[in-house]
């Protein structure tokens, strides 16, 4: 027998659709061991109290928040809480010696300026807030090895942000002309109660929110105008689609080139993307389906050019919960420890 040791890990905001996804995960990952679940309104119950069918896998309860314990606990520790929160809780923890995972919105913003602006709320930790890496790996991997604290991206910007990309590095589109109008289910609003959310209200209906205001959007034109290499606005519209989960991104563009057609975007797309086992580049004229990637890692994108009006229009499918959040941070947490980027997550979606 050798020395084989699981690194030590925890979950702050278990009990949400995140920390879920989390523990699920973890428990199945081969590397970790999952030591601690933290929470607030929760705190002080088993764990499964609150997802009974998880009684025979997870035999932890919900505790509550006190960073000397989870430090002394772990050594990765994921984040999973509301805006506004992991700001508190991170530097403590980092201090402590802990790799940490925000899937909040807290450290993604390189200019926390924007952060305030968009998010409403006042920083203290702004030494902090310097030292975070964007954890997007198909355009961050490097910097993420080296990191001890990775800000996820959104649902809405991973999704989109993989769906644009290739066009932007490679000068192929007019960035200006962008255009995201993405539909996401209803979990990617949290597992907190809301109205607009019940489903007598959200079945049988399409709408747009968050029209020309959405938060995801500066996180978005963050990274599209680092790609472009210029500060760039870019038009985002979200809706809320009568399903549970998964997001449909999809991307409008004008090309540079009136000659490229949609083979040539497949090649650049593919190679672009050969090391990156998660994204699927779909075959030509396929378009993705967000029911393929629900339950998976997977990111599928399908590209399609419009000759009449120059356009490439790129769609994107991600299942909200996995790579837009849960998965998408343990793939993060893959990359610091210098295990393989594939561990633990899952290849196959639910579907069919
Ligand atoms: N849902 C999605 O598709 C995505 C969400 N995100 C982001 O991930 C984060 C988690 O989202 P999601 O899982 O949907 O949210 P949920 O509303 O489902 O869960 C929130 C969690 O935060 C915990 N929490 C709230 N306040 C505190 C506190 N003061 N101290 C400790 N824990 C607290 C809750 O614990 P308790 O129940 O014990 O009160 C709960 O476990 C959010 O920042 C969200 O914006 C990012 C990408 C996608
Ligand atoms: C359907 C729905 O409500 N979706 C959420 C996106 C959730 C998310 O990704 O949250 P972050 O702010 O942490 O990125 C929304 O639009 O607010």
């Amino acid at each position: 027998m050798g020395n084989f040791r699981r690194v030590p890990v925890g979950i702050v905001g278990a009990s949400g659709y995140g920390g879920v996804q989390l523990v699920r995960l973890l428990m199945d990952h081969p590397e970790v061991e999952l030591v601690y679940l933290g929470g607030d309104s929760t705190a002080g119950k088993p764990f499964a109290d609150i997802y009974p069918h998880l009684a025979h896998t997870v035999n932890l309860s919900i505790e509550a928040v006190d960073t000397e314990i989870i430090a002394h606990r772990c050594e990765v520790v994921f984040l999973s809480v509301p805006n506004g929160l992991a700001c508190q809780i991170a530097p403590k923890l980092l201090e402590k010696g802990c790799k940490v995972l925000d899937l909040s919105a807290d450290y993604r913003f390189s200019n926390l300026a924007t952060y305030t602006a968009w998010y409403g709320k006042q920083r203290q930790d702004t030494d902090t807030a310097a030292t975070a890496v964007y954890g997007l790996p198909e355009l961050y991997r490097d910097r993420i090895a080296e990191a001890q604290l990775v800000g996820c991206p959104g649902c809405y910007p991973t999704a989109s942000l993989l769906a644009l990309s290739p066009l932007l590095k490679q000068g192929l589109i007019i960035p200006e002309t962008a255009i995201i109008d993405a539909k996401s289910g209803t979990s990617g609003g949290g597992r907190e109660a809301k109205i607009n959310m019940l489903l007598a209200e959200a079945d049988n209906s399409l709408a747009a929110y968050g029209v020309a205001r959405h938060r995801h959007t500066p996180e978005i034109e963050q990274i599209c105008s680092e790609l472009a290499g210029h500060e760039l606005t870019i038009q985002f519209t979200p809706h809320l689609i009568p399903m549970v989960r998964g997001i449909l991104s999809t991307v409008y563009a004008s090309l540079r080139d009136p000659g490229l057609v949609r083979d040539d975007l497949i090649t650049i797309y593919r190679a672009f993307y050969r090391n990156s086992a998660w994204v699927k580049i779909c075959d030509p004229g396929i378009y993705p389906q967000t029911k393929w990637a629900c339950g998976s890692n997977l990111c599928y994108i399908g590209i399609e050019v419009d000759p009449r009006t120059g356009r490439a229009i790129v769609m994107s499918a991600i299942d909200n919960l996995i790579k837009g959040q849960a998965g998408q941070a343990i793939q993060c947490m893959n990359i610091m420890m210098g295990w393989d980027e594939t561990l633990g997550l899952p290849k196959l979606g639910f579907y069919p």
